[in-house]
């Protein structure tokens, strides 16, 4: 079972994270960028601005792609792994380019490799700006509140195109309504 944890920064998936470790000692946590050593250094590449091209930075975040499947996703197939994003915000946040041709290169990255099981946190414009404020913001997140929700419009969008297993879930209920769900639909 290969479970990912999706969503725009601020939905809450390091909170659910959190409980999801509590609840499943047995799984292999991991996370994308930075789930392998080299991914570790494409991470900090990827998030610090260096990058001036849109496409040298999609680069990156595919290269840690690539490697996060040959050595964490592959080798662990027989076990319950849980991924903090993947290939989905792969797709979503490279915006400069379209969904088919974006979605073309990730599926070599991931040579097919596809989640099994998408918990989608969805925020409103007016939770992400609440959330927003209360954090210092990386490169990334300094794009904006439109950047952002247009993100995670292509998140949902992705989802359905590639036909994948999935729950969306409201991500201003409580942090318990919540974990509920993704239990469920876990278990389901
Ligand atoms: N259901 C919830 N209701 C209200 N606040 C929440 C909820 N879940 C998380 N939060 C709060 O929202 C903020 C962001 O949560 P969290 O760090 O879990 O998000 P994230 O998706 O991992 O963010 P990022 O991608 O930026 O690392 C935190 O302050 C957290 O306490
Ligand atoms: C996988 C992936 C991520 N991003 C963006 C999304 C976030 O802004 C950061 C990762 O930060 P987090 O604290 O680990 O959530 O990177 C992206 O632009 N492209 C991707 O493929």
């Amino acid at each position: 079972m290969y479970v990912v944890i999706e969503g725009i920064d601020t939905a809450g998936k390091s909170t659910q994270l959190d409980i999801l470790k509590n609840n499943h000692k047995e799984a292999i946590f991991t996370k994308e960028p930075g789930g392998t050593q080299l991914g570790l250094k494409l991470r900090e590449m990827a998030l610090n601005g260096e990058a001036k091209s849109k496409v040298a930075e999609m680069f990156l975040f595919l290269a840690d792609r690539a490697e996060h499947i040959e050595e964490v996703i592959k080798p662990n197939e027989k076990n319950m792994i849980v991924s903090d994003r993947s290939v989905i915000s792969g797709i979503a946040y490279a915006s400069n380019l379209p969904l088919e041709i974006v979605i073309s290169l990730n599926l070599i990255a991931t040579s097919n490799t596809l989640p099994t099981h998408v918990i989608l946190l969805e925020l409103t414009k007016e939770e992400l700006t609440k959330r927003l404020q209360g954090k210092s913001n990386d490169s990334i997140e300094s794009r904006g509140i439109d950047y952002l929700i247009n993100i995670q419009n292509r998140m949902k969008e992705t989802v359905k195109m590639l036909k994948l297993n999935h729950i969306f879930i409201d991500a201003s209920l409580s942090i318990k309504e919540i974990s509920e769900k993704i239990e469920d639909f876990i278990n389901g």
